[in-house]
């Protein structure tokens, strides 16, 4: 007799109280916002500044941060190619976790290959899945560097980091295109600023 799980023998339990109840009740729309982007790109500051942004309009949402992530529910992955998968996996059901709870939930992962963000994606109803793409170059990224993981990753100290020894494959299909204008970039706010707008105009912000 087999102890494991074996999804054939494994049955969906629905309950009574729906996602558009839930809704209804906080007066928004669950959805998923999936900041990617290169190490230094400015993910975490986003989803920093989107979420008091939305909290000072009265939404809920919630960050799940990779490196926050890492600390915790998958600190047991590291950098391969494989645990980056697992990693956004896992990431991408627990999202849609918040999202069925009505929250508007904030990813800020590399998430670098294209397949694990469609993967994630694909938990969802597509209009739920806000693709943000911050779309800055390798050497602005560099150049900020606050963790000086870029300088180990050059010196052959750090293996397998995104951009430099590994593969970062940009959107093709994003819904926000987060980049600089004229070689500047925009400041926090108004990357937050970009994004509510879409919320607001994609009917997210009201049940
Ligand atoms: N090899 C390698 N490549 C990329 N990044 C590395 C690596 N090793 C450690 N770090 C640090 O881990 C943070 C990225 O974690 P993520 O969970 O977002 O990565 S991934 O989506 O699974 O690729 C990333 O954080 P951010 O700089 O905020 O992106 C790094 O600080
Ligand atoms: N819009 C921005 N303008 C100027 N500096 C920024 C901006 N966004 C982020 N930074 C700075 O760039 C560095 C990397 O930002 P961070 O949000 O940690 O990136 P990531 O999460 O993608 O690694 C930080 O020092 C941050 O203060």
């Amino acid at each position: 007799m087999s102890v494991t799980g074996n999804p054939a023998n494994v049955f969906w339990h629905e309950c009574t109280v729906g996602k558009a109840e839930r809704q209804k009740l906080i007066n928004q729309q669950g959805c998923v916002v999936w900041i990617t982007g290169l190490s230094g790109s400015g993910k975490s500051t986003l989803a920093c500044s989107l979420d008091r942004e939305l909290h000072s309009r009265g939404k809920l949402s919630y960050v799940l941060d990779g490196d926050n992530v890492r600390h915790g529910l998958n600190k047991n992955l590291g950098f391969s190619p494989e645990d980056r998968t697992e990693n956004i996996r896992r990431v991408g059901e627990v999202a849609t976790l918040f999202a069925d709870a009505g929250l508007i939930c904030i990813a800020s992962l590399i998430s670098p290959y294209r397949k694990d963000r469609d993967a994630c994606r694909a938990m969802l109803t597509d209009a739920n899945f806000i693709e943000v793409f911050m779309n800055m170059p390798l050497e602005v990224c560099e150049g900020r560097d606050p963790k000086g993981l870029y300088k180990l990753a050059r010196a052959g100290k750090l293996k397998g980091f995104t951009g430099i020894d590994d593969p970062y494959e940009p959107p093709l299909n994003c819904e926000i295109n987060i980049e600089q204008k004229d070689g500047v970039c925009p400041t926090p706010s108004e990357m937050a600023g970009q994004v509510v707008s879409y919320l607001d105009e994609n009917g997210f912000l009201h049940a």
